[in-house]
């Protein structure tokens, strides 16, 4: 996809208050400008250079907004573009106390006062489907060390995976930073809120909870969707950074670890300035990612191919002016990056493969149904078998031959193969026409006279309306032959071109060429199914199946108090009753491949017989040659040797011999096929019959009766699947009972109850933890231990 340039969106958020320095601070009637007036300090005297005015353009200035509007209008949009596979990131930027907490995460407390995260985390859950992958990761970076605010680390903070920022051709990620799946928007909210007990933060001057930590919470999304046959994997990731605040050491009067914090924040965050203004020139070409780990992990957040948005947060004091101008100075320059961002998109070739193979299953699966409904019950559609190739050959043979009437097709498969074996056949018939009349014959162009009448003279005939010229007499004394009476029959062809002289016998060539599929008698077998045949004994029994089954019953089946019948007894009845259909097609299958193998013996026996006689013609022909060259041989004025009847006729005898040895061995190939075919049949459908009948036997007398009747059509269960109802029937404690109860009775903003039960279990887990360490430090003093946390009014828990 073609990426269009954008620019980082930057706002301005100014934090409340009763002393706003109306007269420094003054905002654009557009909501869009922000202009900063300090008075001259007059103590620098007459002649002072320093600017003392300022005017910043944003995106937008965000003056007494509710949390509500802030989100529509910082996050609404991204989030929405995250959705179709752009990557976005917020931050929220400024000084200490600015109100960055409360704009990225909110008070707590209250669900109108929550804040991006918690907002982002309820847009994506409303919009995803269910084939959407959420998880999230909550990364803190603390005096320049990363640590995971959702680790499951002991609190030693010994983990087998040291964290570090690594490149990727991705981009960057985190080495050891877990990433939790989260299926819906309660289950990413407790670990929001579970991650935001963990970060660091400490009181000083200007704010008494103040994030000591920079913190980013990241939403992946992952969706996967069908493009026609290819499967389409969209990713992409909400970044949501809390900065820590940058603090002027006199003003918040640090010490200690604090001062320290304090340090390395400020450090960091001019890194992060120094970045910016690299990214905003677009000369530069080193940026300097590297310099901290707040800014090598922010690689691919600024900029790059993701929406960016930045919140500056100010505070209006005039106190803070030089604050406030340092953070308008940092969210001006943000908005000179340019950042392009492009749909995260791949295509999983392998995932396309699989929704291929799952789509033929089911269209396999409609046949089969559709097939049921119609009674063609056996057909398959795989692929088909050498055997079954052979058989349809045989088929297509059979039919030319005039053997067969029709040729049994149930699938397109079959309906392919047909007709490639008649354009096989026929242009096998083609070249060996072409080949047997080229050797015979020299073909002459019947346009062109001066050749016409120069082979009429040397004794041509006209075939198929070509005229030929035979080329040599060799074989036979064979001077024309209408090569299209061939065609009608070789008897009828044979006595057409009869023309006894008493010098000689005209003959043909012999018409085995043309006549590739003599008739046979053989039958056809339906290559998938042709229960039609009604040859053979349709009574076959099923003695071999009968072994198998006359196995007794397992012990246990004997302990049963119904006592099943035997297994032979009952399948008397299966094949009577529901096994009726299978045992009927295997009865009739035995009975067609009894048949084939009956046929078989016939032909091997006439082809052996056929063997014999032509034997025996050659010897009477080798015996008159003999003769015919001891008598002194006939010979005509052109040279050509001259036979008698009696031998001409053990001629044309040997002839039709061959030519029904041929035709009776093909034939015997054929049978040959059919029977490999037929056996194959046999075997499916025995097995087919004893695993019905296992299946029969074990619902009809080995299953219990109510889980029979819940298996049956409109039962309310499936192998394997637990029924919904005593599912539903798993105790639920009085919290849930009391949750549930909730979530009826808030019908004033049922989207909050997510929000709401989320916060009270990360608490109750919270308060739980905190009332076991101040039980043992307190040692044996119960009584009342309070349960603060930073955005949260004091409660109580009370010890028993
Ligand atoms: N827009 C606002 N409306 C109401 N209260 C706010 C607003 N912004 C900030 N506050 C309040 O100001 C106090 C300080 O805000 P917050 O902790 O969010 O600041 P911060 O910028 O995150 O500070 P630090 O960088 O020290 O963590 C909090 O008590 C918060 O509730």
């Amino acid at each position: 996809m073609d990426a269009v340039e954008k620019r980082v969106r930057t706002f301005v958020r100014v934090k409340p208050t009763a002393d706003f320095a109306q007269d420094m601070i003054k905002f654009g009637p557009d909501n869009k400008s922000i202009d900063i007036y300090i008075k001259k300090d007059a103590k620098k005297g007459v002649v002072n250079n320093r600017q003392t005015d300022w005017s910043f353009r944003l995106d937008g200035v965000l003056h007494n907004t509710s949390q509500e509007l802030a989100y529509e209008t910082v996050a609404e949009k991204l989030v929405s573009e995250a959705l179709i596979g752009y990557n976005g990131t917020i931050m929220c930027y400024g000084q200490t106390g600015a109100g960055k907490t409360y704009t990225m995460m909110g008070a707590t407390a209250e669900y109108k006062h929550r804040g991006i995260i918690p907002r982002v985390i309820q847009q994506v859950f409303k919009a995803t489907a269910h084939s959407v992958r959420v998880r999230v990761s909550y990364l803190e970076i603390y005096n320049e060390t990363l640590s995971d605010l959702l680790s499951t680390r002991t609190s030693s903070g010994t983990s087998d995976v040291p964290m570090a920022v690594v490149d990727c051709p991705q981009g960057v990620y985190v080495k050891g930073l877990s990433i939790h799946p989260v299926s819906h928007e309660e289950d990413a909210l407790n670990l929001l809120f579970e991650g935001e007990t963990n970060r660091a933060i400490a009181e000083h001057t200007l704010n008494k909870n103040s994030s000591r930590s920079h913190c980013i919470f990241t939403i992946y999304i992952e969706s996967r969707f069908r493009v026609c046959s290819d499967v389409k994997c969209v990713n992409s990731k909400i970044s949501l950074i809390d900065l820590a605040g940058s603090e002027r050491l006199s003003k918040t009067r640090s010490e200690g670890q604090v001062l320290k914090e304090a340090m390395y924040i400020n450090k960091s965050l001019s890194f992060l300035e120094q970045l910016i203004i690299a990214l905003a020139n677009p000369k530069r070409d080193h940026m300097p990612f590297r310099q901290s780990k707040l800014t090598h992990v922010l690689k691919d957040s600024l900029g790059g191919n993701c929406n960016t948005v930045l919140v500056a947060n100010i505070c209006g004091e005039a106190v803070h002016v030089e604050e406030t101008l340092s953070s308008l100075r940092f969210a001006t320059r943000m908005k000179w990056i340019t950042t392009e961002p492009v749909i995260n998109e791949t295509y999983d070739r392998e995932g396309t493969v699989k929704a291929l193979e799952k789509e033929i299953i089911l269209l396999k699966q409609e046949l089969a149904l559709h097939d049921s409904l119609v009674n063609r019950s056996l057909v398959t559609y795989d692929p088909l078998t050498d055997i079954q190739k052979a058989e349809i050959k045989s088929q297509v043979h059979k039919y030319l031959k005039g053997a067969i009437d029709e040729i049994d097709i149930v699938n397109i498969r079959q309906v392919q193969e047909v007709f490639k074996q008649f354009k096989l056949i026929a242009s096998q018939q083609e070249h060996e026409v072409e080949a047997r009349l080229r050797s015979k014959y020299a073909l002459i162009d019947k346009n062109d006279f001066a050749a016409v009448a120069a082979v009429h003279k040397a004794g041509v005939v006209v075939v198929d309306g070509h005229l030929m010229q035979e080329e040599n007499g060799r074989d036979l004394r064979t001077r024309t032959a209408s090569f299209s009476s061939r065609h009608s029959g070789k008897k009828k062809s044979r006595k057409s071109n009869e023309q006894p002289k008493k010098e000689g016998i005209w003959t043909s060539p012999s018409g085995r060429d043309l006549v590739g599929f003599l008739p046979s008698k053989s039958q056809v077998i339906n290559s998938t199914k042709d229960l039609d045949v009604r040859e053979g004994a349709r009574n076959q029994d099923t003695a071999n199946i009968d072994t198998e089954l006359s196995k007794p019953a397992p012990v246990e089946d004997s302990q049963r108090p119904s006592s099943p019948p035997s297994k032979p007894v009952a399948f008397e009845q299966f094949k009577e009753e529901c096994g009726s259909e299978i045992n009927r097609i295997f009865k009739e299958n035995k009975s067609i491949l009894l048949a084939r193998k009956k046929r078989s013996t016939t032909v091997a026996q006439r082809i052996n017989f056929i063997k014999r006689e032509m034997e025996g013609i050659q010897k009477a022909l080798e015996a008159q040659k003999q003769e015919r060259w001891q008598q002194g041989e006939y010979v005509d004025e052109k040279g050509q040797i001259i036979i008698d009847e009696k031998e001409f006729s053990l001629i044309m005898k040997l002839k039709d011999l061959k030519e029904e040895y041929r035709s009776g061995y093909a034939e015997l190939q054929d049978l040959k096929a059919e029977i490999q075919y037929c056996q194959r049949l046999v075997n499916q459908c025995r097995n087919k019959l004893i695993s019905e009948f296992e299946i029969w036997y074990n619902e009809s007398f080995l299953i219990p009766e109510d889980a029979r009747e819940a298996l049956k059509p409109g039962g309310n269960i499936r192998p394997g699947m637990i029924p919904i109802n005593r599912v539903m029937c798993l105790e639920e404690d009085e919290q849930d009972r009391f949750e549930r109860m909730q979530e009826t009775t808030l019908p004033a903003c049922p989207a909050s109850v997510s929000f709401y039960r989320a916060k009270t279990k990360t608490d109750q887990k919270h308060a739980y933890t905190r009332t076991m360490s101040s039980l043992e430090k307190m040692h044996k003093k119960p009584g009342l231990i309070t349960a603060a946390g930073k955005n949260k009014p004091l409660s109580f828990l009370h010890v028993m």
